[in-house]
């Protein structure tokens, strides 16, 4: 019993034990997270819990698996690394986060990975494939960044405009599009975790092109990005004054999503396929949308468009064809791991306008990397996944 006369189950994950209640008011928090388990966590390691790290927690996508992660009841975050927040608790740099019983961040230096079974890498392009290089054998790995995600090398350097440090293990690693790769993700080691962009353009496009159905050429895509898509770190491009009240086109031409998007449609469609892609910053947090404009095989109709979206993702939880004519909106994912998809007719005859939309930080990112770790462990891909959109 506590000091309130009331105690209850810790709300995180799959602890048993009896916790503290924080608040005074038994009503007021009954059933909810807000409470505090009293034991160690080195204590609440139990045979069926997966042992976690978050390299990163202290940035958006770090603090996303662990806001999903609360609801996960055999993933226990035991590790969480960080570099210019190392040394903190995680209260002071995520307040959001202070109800859950999280270790406090560390140097990636300090941390000891024989006591982790599993590590989300949210870290920055270019530093994590030198981190995991040394990381020991038995960790299954999600890597959140871009740094194994094309499989010829040599487009990776010239793309992100650097040696690629750990070209052995490109070999080894998965590109995680989960309702894609399901069968070779769950035999994965390491699975490069899909960018956001890529992940709402090939969603909808690879089940079109491999049914041949759509043209695997003169494939325009506009797409949109809130600000999260750009990380915690500052940057000048990203103070409120820069992105508030105006749309900001960038990486016009030459954005490092185009190879790994057209990589994905190549494999679709088994020959070279390029498109023509433009990014937008806009003024929200989170939030993606793609507008996509393709052309259809002769012969094919919207109705075959949407019913081929339709028979694909019919098993799937996460991605979800529209009833006709509905517009996929951004409030209508945010916060959970779904991707909307619609396919509407052009006015031009023969082209066909198709909107997908997802959270970037959940399905663009830490969602989908908990989904491919689920199923690199054998759970159930949706445990700690089953948040309903915050609408609006
Ligand atoms: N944001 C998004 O929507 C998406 C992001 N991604 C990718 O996920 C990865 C993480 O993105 P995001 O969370 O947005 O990035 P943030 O900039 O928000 O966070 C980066 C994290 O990495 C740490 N870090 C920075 N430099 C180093 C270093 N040299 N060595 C070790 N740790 C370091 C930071 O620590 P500290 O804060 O202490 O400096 C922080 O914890 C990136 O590769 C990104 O491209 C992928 C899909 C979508
Ligand atoms: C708004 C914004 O800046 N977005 C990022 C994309 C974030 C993402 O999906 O992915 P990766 O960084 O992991 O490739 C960008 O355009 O570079």
């Amino acid at each position: 019993m506590s000091a309130t006369g009331f105690s209850s189950t810790c709300f995180n994950r799959s602890c048993s034990w009896k916790v503290e209640k924080l608040s005074k008011s038994k009503k007021q928090h009954e059933g909810k997270p807000f409470v505090k388990c009293s034991m160690r966590s080195s204590d609440r390691t139990s045979q069926s819990t997966v042992r976690i790290g978050v390299l990163g927690a202290s940035g958006y996508t770090g603090a996303e698996v662990l806001r999903l992660l609360a609801n996960h009841p055999q993933f226990e975050v035991t590790l969480m690394t960080a570099v210019r927040k190392a040394g903190e608790p995680i209260a002071s740099v995520f307040p959001h986060l202070a109800t859950q019983n999280l270790p406090d961040l560390i140097a990636i230096e300090d941390a000891n990975f024989s006591d982790v079974d599993a590590v989300f890498c949210c870290l920055p392009h270019g530093t994590t494939q030198e981190i995991i290089k040394g990381l020991p054998m038995h960790l299954k790995i999600v890597d959140l960044s871009a740094d194994f995600r094309l499989r010829d090398i040599s487009e990776y350097e010239e793309w992100y405009g650097k040696p690629h440090k750990a070209p052995d293990l490109q070999k080894e690693a998965v590109y995680g599009l989960t309702e894609i790769s399901r069968e070779e993700i769950k035999n994965a080691r390491l699975v490069a975790n899909p960018g956001c962009y890529p992940t709402s353009i090939q969603l909808p496009l690879v089940p079109l092109i491999k049914a041949n159905l759509i043209e695997a050429k003169n494939i325009i895509i506009d797409a949109k990005s809130g600000v999260s898509g750009a990380g915690r770190s500052p940057k000048e491009n990203l103070l409120y004054t820069e992105v508030a009240e105006g749309i900001n086109s960038y990486g016009v031409t030459r954005h490092r999503h185009v190879p790994e998007t057209e990589q994905g449609l190549s494999d679709a469609a088994r020959s070279r396929v390029t498109i023509s892609f433009t990014p937008h910053l806009i003024p929200m947090s989170r939030g993606m949308q793609s507008t996509i404009y393709v052309e259809m095989a002769p012969g094919a109709s919207i109705e075959d468009l949407h019913q081929r979206l339709g028979q694909f993702y019919k098993d799937e939880e996460f991605v979800i064809l529209l009833e006709n004519g509905v517009i996929p909106r951004t409030h209508s994912v945010r916060g959970s791991n779904y991707c909307l998809i619609n396919v509407f007719p052009d006015r031009i005859p023969g082209r066909a306008i198709i909107i997908s939309v997802i959270d970037n930080l959940v399905k663009g990112a830490s969602g989908q990397a908990l989904q491919n770790l689920n199923a690199m462990m054998g759970f159930p891909e949706n445990t700690g996944l089953q948040y309903q959109p915050l609408f609006p």
